[in-house]
C-alpha cells in the first residue's frame, strides 16, 4: 500500500486510542460490528428479536468491541431488539444509530441506556449531492444540526460517535469543518463513511491523512472507517484507512449490508492478523469464531455465502488440484497462508475430483483404511479419473467403493464392458444394446426382453458371454450421498450348482448391474476347467 505524503508534506503518526508509542508494537484496532444495523439493511436480511440476540451473543463472545445493535427510531421491533441486546450483553459496547433529530437521539438513548457500555451514533450527510437533493440544507445548517445532534447525545452519554454520511464525496474544506465542529461538540469517535463505495484505497489513505493533518482537534477522537463494497474495494479501503491511522473499522459478518454490502469483518480481521508484519495492527477478535459467526448470520438472514468467499467460504481451505494437494501433503504452507483451525474450520479439505492426483488419492485411501500397492493405486486411479469425469466431487464412499471394486475385481477380467444403451418407459418393454470385449474381440447384442432394464441387462450379458446363471440375490445400495451418488450392486448368482459373487459400482444403476454381472461371470470362467493345451 502506498504511503503518500500529506498536504503539509509529512505523514503523521497514527492516533486515537489505538496508537502505539513504539512503531514496532501492534496497534489495537477497534472492531465495530454493524451486522445488526447496516447488515440488516440488506434487502431480505431482516432478523427477529431472538435471532438478533443470538447473533449479538456470538459477536460478544468473539470479542467485538462495539456492536451497533440497530436504529431504534426505525420501528418498535428495532427499538426492542436494541434494548434487549443492551441488557443481555456485558462486554461489548452497545450502540444505537440516530439521525440528527431529537426524537431519534432520545429513542437511541432509551434503547441503549441499559447497557454496561452505551454509545449513541449520530449521522448527517455532508456531501454536496446529499445536502442539495436529499436534505435540502445549506452548509451552515449542516454544521448547526450536526453540532446540535452530538450535543444532545452527549447530554445522555459520554461515548458519542458522529458520521458525516457520504464523507468520501464531501469537499475537503467542508469535511474538515464538520469534523472539527463535531469533535468540539463532544464526539469521541468520528467515522468517515464511504457510503456509496466510490473511493479507491489511495484516495482513502489521502483523505484520512488529510483529516489528521488539517483538523486541529483530531487527536481528541478515534478516527473510524466504514466502507461499502459497490466497487469491491470495501476491505482494501478499510485497511488503507487503518494504514493512514484509523483506529476503528466498521464492518459486518460475511460483508452483508446496504446494496453490495460492507467490509467483511472476517476479512479485515484476518488480513491484519495474517499480515501483521505489514499492518502492525491487531484486534481483540477470537478468530476461531469467524466460521461459526458466518454460518449463524447466513442461516439467520438466508443470505448464502459464496463457496469461494475469503476466510469463511466452503472453498477457502479446500484444494482439488493434484499439484496443490501433493504440495499440501508435503508442507501445508506451500498453498495455505492461514490455518483453517484458526478461523474455525475443522481442517483443510483435500477435495478429490477430476483435477486430483495419485498422492491425494493414496492419502485418502490410507485414511479410509486401505494401503494400496503401486499397482493397485494405478488401477484405482484410472477408475477414479473416469468416475471424476462423470461426478463433480468424489466422496469417501466413492473411494471405498472403487477400492473394494479393485480388490474384489482382482480376478482376471475376461469380459469387460465397452458400451451399453438402454431405453425403457412406462408401458414400453426395455431394450438394451450391449457391447462387451473379450481379448481383441468385441460382441454386441440387442435384447428386447425382460421385466425392466436391469432384467434385460442380465439377459444381454448371458447372451454375449454364453454363461447362464440363476440370480439368488441382488442388492443395490447407495455408496455415497447426494443426487450424483454411486450405486453399488452386489450379486449372488448360481452356475452349475455353485455360488458366485459379483460387485459393480457406478453412478448409473444399470451400469453397476452389468459390471456386477461381468464380475461374477469372470469368476465363473476363472473357476471353470481350462481346455487342454494342444
Ligand atoms: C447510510 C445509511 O445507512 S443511513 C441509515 C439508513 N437506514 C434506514 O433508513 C433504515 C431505517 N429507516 C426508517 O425506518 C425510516 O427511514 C425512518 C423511520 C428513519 C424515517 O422514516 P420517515 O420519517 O418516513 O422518513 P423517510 O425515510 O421517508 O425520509 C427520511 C427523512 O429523514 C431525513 N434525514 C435523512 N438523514 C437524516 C439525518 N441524518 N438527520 C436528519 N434528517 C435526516 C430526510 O431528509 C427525510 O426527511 P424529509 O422527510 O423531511 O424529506
Ligand atoms: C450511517 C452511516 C455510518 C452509514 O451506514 C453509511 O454512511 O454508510
Ligand atoms: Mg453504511
Amino acid at each position: 500500500m502506498s504511503q503518500p505524503t500529506t498536504e503539509t508534506g509529512s505523514t503523521p503518526a497514527p492516533q486515537g486510542d489505538a496508537s502505539a508509542t513504539d512503531a514496532s508494537e501492534a496497534r489495537m484496532i477497534r472492531i465495530f460490528d454493524t451486522t445488526l444495523r447496516d447488515g440488516e439493511q440488506s434487502p431480505g436480511a431482516s432478523m427477529n428479536l431472538a435471532e438478533k440476540l443470538e447473533v449479538a451473543q456470538l459477536l460478544e463472545a468473539m470479542g467485538v468491541d462495539i456492536i451497533e445493535a440497530g436504529f431504534p427510531i426505525a420501528s418498535p421491533g428495532d427499538f426492542e431488539a436494541v434494548q434487549k441486546i443492551a441488557s443481555a450483553i456485558h462486554h461489548s459496547t452497545i450502540c444505537g444509530l440516530a439521525r440528527c433529530a431529537d426524537k431519534d437521539i432520545d429513542a437511541a438513548w432509551e434503547a441503549v441506556k441499559g447497557a454496561r457500555q452505551s454509545r449513541i451514533h449520530v449521522f448527517l450527510a455532508t456531501s454536496a449531492i446529499h445536502r442539495e437533493f436529499k436534505l435540502r440544507m445549506s452548509t451552515d445548517e449542516i454544521v448547526e444540526r450536526a453540532v446540535a445532534g452530538v450535543k444532545r447525545a452527549k447530554g445522555y452519554c459520554d461515548d458519542v460517535e458522529f458520521s458525516p454520511e457520504d464523507a468520501c464525496r464531501t469537499e475537503h474544506d467542508f469535511l474538515c469543518r464538520v469534523v472539527e465542529a463535531a469533535i468540539d461538540a463532544g464526539a469521541t469517535t468520528v467515522n468517515i463513511p464511504d457510503t456509496v463505495g466510490y473511493a479507491t484505497p489511495t484516495e482513502i489513505y489521502e483523505r484520512f491523512t488529510m483529516l489528521r493533518n488539517r483538523v486541529p482537534n483530531i487527536d481528541k477522537a478515534v478516527l473510524s472507517t466504514h466502507c461499502h463494497d459497490d466497487l469491491g474495494m470495501a476491505v482494501a479501503n478499510s485497511l488503507s484507512a487503518v494504514a493512514a491511522g484509523a483506529g476503528q473499522i466498521e464492518c459486518t459478518i460475511n460483508g452483508i449490508g446496504e446494496r453490495a454490502g460492507n467490509a467483511a469483518l472476517e476479512e479485515v480481521v484476518m488480513a491484519m492478523k495474517t499480515r501483521q508484519d505489514y499492518f502492525h495492527c491487531t484486534t481483540r477478535i477470537d478468530s476461531t469464531r469467524l466460521v461459526p459467526a458466518s454460518r449463524l448470520v447466513s442461516k439467520t438472514t438466508g443470505i448464502q455465502v459464496q463457496r469461494n468467499k475469503a476466510i469463511v467460504g466452503r472453498n477457502a481451505f479446500a484444494h482439488e488440484s493434484g499439484i496443490h494437494q501433493d504440495g499440501m501433503l508435503k508442507e501445508r504452507s506451500t498453498y495455505e497462508i492461514m490455518s483453517p483451525e484458526d478461523v474455525g474450520f475443522a481442517k483443510t479439505d483435500l477435495v478429490l475430483g477430476k483435477h486430483s492426483g495419485r498422492a491425494a488419492l493414496a492419502d485418502r485411501a490410507k485414511m479410509l483404511g486401505f494401503t494400496l500397492t503401486a499397482e493397485q493405486l494405478n488401477t484405482v486411479f484410472t477408475e477414479f479419473k473416469t468416475l471424476a469425469d462423470k461426478k463433480k466431487e468424489i466422496y469417501d464412499g466413492d473411494i471405498v467403493a472403487l477400492v473394494q471394486h479393485q480388490i474384489s475385481g482382482s480376478v482376471d477380467a475376461q469380459w469387460t464392458l465397452v458400451n451399453y444403451v438402454v431405453t425403457s418407459g412406462k408401458g414400453r418393454g426395455p431394450v438394451v444394446e450391449l457391447t462387451l470385449r473379450n481379448g481383441d474381440e468385441e460382441s454386441t447384442e440387442k435384447i428386447e426382453q425382460g421385466d425392466g432394464p436391469i432384467d434385460a441387462a442380465f439377459w444381454a450379458v448371458e447372451k454375449i458371454t454364453g454363461v447362464e446363471v440363476v440370480c439368488k440375490d441382488y442388492r443395490v445400495r447407495s455408496a455415497t450421498l447426494g443426487r450424483d451418488a454411486i450405486g453399488e450392486v452386489n450379486l449372488e448368482v448360481e452356475h452349475k450348482g455353485r455360488s458366485y459373487r459379483g460387485v459393480g459400482v457406478s453412478t448409473d444403476t444399470v451400469e453397476s448391474t452389468i459390471l456386477a454381472m461381468l464380475n461374477a461371470v469372470n469368476r465363473i470362467i476363472a473357476d471353470s476347467p481350462k481346455p487342454a493345451q494342444a
